[in-house]
């Protein structure tokens, strides 16, 4: 067994690990996992080398490593620390590079800047959430894994033959997450290096009912009218609030719209929202904290 191509989890995490790996489509069952100075080795499937979700990886006893994300093949350090990069690719035989950012999200298009610690000179990844995968090059277009759970609760609240709306999709998670539950997806992003690569990810996943479309989501209504949808997604956390009236034309009684967004108190969009959408149901859950004084929210708009 080549132990590059097994996770090295210390054996207290062994069993809690094999299980997320089996339940993740990552681990190769028909390899046994075997110990090894105090650590279980558990075979990856060969293509998901280097691709495992960071959901996953935050599983691990990472205590001694310094703090860092892992998305498919690359970890992202919360420091620029090169010595401690070095450290984590020694520790996580699926991780191929190892970044730091040198800027904050920034721009229109959400993307941040990145200096390479360690490991391959590369910004470009597979990852691979419930089943499936996506190409992610994260100096080109906004990714992040930390939705990965958010995707599966709007998965599990759909019904069938959904026609679903995301007006700022990204790289698709949302659509190729939700695309084999649906009827039909239409999937906008402003960036076409999004869009390019959302193309490749709706063709990874052989999904035939996803159609990307680049362009602003405030014309979306314009080219898309008469349609209406069942659900729209909306996340674009620092303004999205200011789309849905573009939105609103889109929608008919029961559509239910995900505006994310972070925020500073409960309720900060609810005037908006109910201008927009009057007697919509409205239900805002906590996502995760994002500064001492701000969370990100999504607020789940049933309209009447
Ligand atoms: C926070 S990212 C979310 C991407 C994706 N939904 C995800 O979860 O990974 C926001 C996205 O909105 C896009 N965007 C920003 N302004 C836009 C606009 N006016 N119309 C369409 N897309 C826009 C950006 O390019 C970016 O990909």
């Amino acid at each position: 067994m080549k132990e590059q191509w097994c996770l090295r989890v210390p054996v207290r995490d062994g069993e809690a690990a094999r299980r997320n790996a089996i339940a993740e489509g990552v681990a190769d069952r028909s390899l046994r996992p075997r110990v090894e100075d105090g650590y279980l080795l558990i075979p990856v499937l060969f293509e998901c080398v280097g691709a495992v979700t960071a959901e996953f990886v935050e599983n691990q006893a990472v205590e001694e490593l310094p703090r860092h994300e892992q998305i498919g093949g690359i970890v992202v350090l919360q420091d620029d620390d090169a010595r401690g990069a070095e450290k984590i690719l020694a520790a996580r035989p699926s991780a191929h590079t190892a970044l730091f950012a040198t800027s904050p999200v920034e721009g229109e298009f959400r993307t941040k800047t990145f200096k390479v610690l360690a490991g391959i000179d590369t910004t470009e990844t597979m990852y691979h959430e419930y089943g499936r995968r996506m190409k992610i090059d994260l100096t080109a277009a906004y990714f992040s894994a930390r939705l990965a759970n958010e995707r599966q609760r709007i998965l599990s609240q759909m019904k069938t033959n959904e026609k679903i709306l995301d007006m700022f999709a990204g790289v698709g998670p949302f659509p190729v997450m939700l695309g084999a539950c649906a009827n039909l997806v239409i999937a906008n992003d402003l960036n076409p290096e999004a869009v390019l690569l959302m193309q490749k990810n709706i063709r990874l996943n052989h999904l035939t009912n996803v159609i990307p479309m680049l362009g602003d989501a405030k014309n979306l209504a314009e080219i898309l009218s008469p349609m209406q949808f069942d659900r729209i997604i909306m996340n674009l956390p620092m303004d999205a609030a200011a789309f849905l009236a573009a939105a609103a034309p889109l929608t008919k009684p029961g559509t239910v719209v995900h505006l994310y967004s972070l925020v500073e108190r409960e309720g900060e969009h609810n005037a908006e929202i109910f201008r927009v959408f009057p007697n919509a149901k409205v239900t805002e859950h906590v996502l995760r904290s994002y500064s001492p004084t701000s969370w990100h929210a999504v607020y789940d708009i049933e309209v009447s």
